[in-house]
């Protein structure tokens, strides 16, 4: 465009004569383009500058090469000298571009370009060279065969390794590798570019390319909640009702079943009480009369729903509270600060500004971990260093949170055995120092447990209550845990609320607690 606008607005003198000779030239030019316009230009082929040694073997009407205007019968075909001054002077393809086979040109970066002289440079003379284009016979070849041609000669002059040997044109075996050549597929070059290779089969084969065949695949529909609990319990209930129906093949209710029946279910860890009970509806319902396996599983679900109604309960959030505190605790690997980043998630996407404490000090995992759940979910995060006051940091969290106008603190703790007696202590003094700022914090304490525990979560809870007045529950890991009847005991014995259960580790596996989906799940029910 400059240049245009400097040769409008300045005139430059020429020698006389010199005006008709460009015109002539420019006449020339036109002629030639004209002729190669319906097939192709010389300079549009994919390969680039045609050495003179390799003019004589194009066809040409004859005439000076360079001006004259070039007749041919087919599209022109490019032929690569074999001439070895050819192939070192002549550059195969412009500097900084790369050819494909399919599309023409994809930039290279100069890095590339350089690191690829670099190899060119530094590779031993006695390597194995593939001969230059068309095995070395200087026949011309069809346009395809003369594309592929190239991306194995290119790919070996300028040392690039290939996933797999390239084809070369004949389909003879590759050269540096001396393996047969894959028949199409992917060549993959370094810096990420694919080459498509189309086959070439050697002489005496002939394929039909076959339409490739259309496959619909339809995405598995999205399983709904209670499909999903299902199929986290289902090794709880399997195994209960498995033995259900083996118990009841062929045998009508009566004491000893019933007896045999009651066992079962506390093995279930359903509990002394709850085993008991839906013993007891069975017995009223069907005794001395045939049952099957499906009756139990109904009157089991019966039953469980009415243990596990009262402690399906909302975690209600006092939003006078500024900030509402959330203190989680729990044995180590209960799934603490798993929950408290899925808590956050649901929180702060539904617009509350959430604050998360590191108040778990023995662990820079742990603090890290929580850290990353606080980025992920929007959350405030405040934290101190490994090792220091855990009631401290929870102390300065609670200010922190309160100057921040914080609608939630959820504080995480060490996790810890309860029969650490020193680190219940600490605990203990978590919850004091709260207090402090005000004689309701904690709002929540909220105890994680694992499901897949088995009896050991009830004297957790047991002790865990007594020392941090435990006020809700969460039970995580209910996704494939054969244990998960243990929920039903400890809604049974303690009456905690139980809030919400994870099924997963990921950030929308936590789920409201519901009493009848879960009674269903257990039971084997599939609806
Ligand atoms: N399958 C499954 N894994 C879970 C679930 N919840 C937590 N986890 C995993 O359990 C492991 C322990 O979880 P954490 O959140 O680190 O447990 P924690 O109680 O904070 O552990 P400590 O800091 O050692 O006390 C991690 O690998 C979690 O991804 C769940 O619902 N299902």
């Amino acid at each position: 465009m400059a240049l245009s606008f400097i040769k409008r607005v300045f005139t430059f003198d020429k020698p006389a004569g010199e005006a008709e000779q460009d015109a002539l030239r420019r006449h020339e030019a036109s002629v030639v383009d004209a002729e190669l316009e319906p097939k192709s230009r010389l300079e549009d082929l994919p390969v680039a500058p045609v050495d003179p040694v390799s003019l004589p073997e194009i066809e040409t009407a004859g005439g000076p090469a360079d001006d004259a205007v070039i007749e041919t019968s087919e599209p022109l075909r490019p032929v690569v000298a074999e001439s070895p001054l050819a192939e070192e002077e002549a550059p195969a393809i412009l500097p900084g571009v790369e050819e494909t086979a399919e599309l023409g040109v994809v930039p290279l970066s100069l890095l590339q370009a350089e690191a690829a002289a670099e190899v060119e440079e530094n590779t031993p003379p006695d390597l194995p060279v593939i001969p230059p284009t068309g095995g070395g016979t200087g026949k011309a070849l069809t346009p395809g065969q003369q594309s592929q041609a190239e991306t194995s000669e290119r790919a070996s002059t300028i040392g690039e390794s290939a996933s797999h040997p390239l084809p070369t044109a004949d389909g003879a075996e590759d050269g540096a590798t001396g393996l047969p050549p894959p028949v199409g597929g992917m060549a993959s070059r370094p810096g990420g570019v694919s080459v498509p290779v189309e086959p070439v089969l050697p002489k005496g084969f002939s394929t039909a390319r076959a339409a490739p065949e259309t496959v619909t695949i339809v995405p598995p529909a999205p399983l709904s909640w209670f499909q999903r609990l299902r199929a986290g319990l289902a090794r709880t209930s399997s195994q209960l009702t498995g033995q259900i129906t083996a118990l009841f093949t062929k045998r009508k209710l009566d004491d000893e079943t019933l007896e045999e029946l009651e066992d079962l279910l506390i093995q279930a860890d359903l509990g002394v009480e709850t085993a008991m009970r839906i013993t007891g509806a069975l017995s009223s319902e069907r005794y001395g009369k045939d049952v099957s396996g499906d009756d139990v599983s109904r009157i089991m679900s019966g039953e469980i729903t009415k243990v596990l109604a009262p402690v399906a309960k909302p975690l209600a959030l006092d939003l006078n509270h500024k900030p509402h505190v959330i203190l989680v605790v729990g044995v180590n690997g209960t799934g603490k600060t798993t929950t408290i980043g899925k808590l956050a998630a649901k929180l702060s996407g539904a617009g509350l500004k959430v604050m998360l404490a590191a108040g778990d000090t023995f662990r820079a995992a742990a603090i890290e971990q929580l850290k990353i759940w606080a980025d992920r979910t929007g959350s405030q995060f405040i934290g101190t260093k490994l090792g220091a006051d855990a009631a401290g940091l929870a102390y300065d969290a609670f200010e922190q949170a309160r100057e921040n106008k914080s609608d939630v603190l959820i504080i995480d703790t060490a996790g810890r055995l309860q029969n650490r007696t020193e680190l219940m202590a600490e605990l203990e003094k978590i919850v004091r120092v709260l207090g402090k700022l005000d004689p309701d914090a904690p709002h929540t304490v909220l105890q994680t447990l694992d499901a897949t525990t088995g009896q050991n979560a009830l004297q957790q809870v047991e002790i865990f209550r007594n020392v941090a007045g435990v006020s809700g529950l969460i039970m995580t890991k209910l996704d494939g845990t054969a244990r998960g009847g243990i929920l039903v005991a400890i809604a049974a014995k303690h009456k905690l609320p139980v809030y919400f259960i994870g099924v997963g580790e990921g950030v929308d596996d936590l789920e409201p607690f519901e009493a009848e989906d879960f009674a269903r799940a257990i039971a084997g029910l599939t609806h």
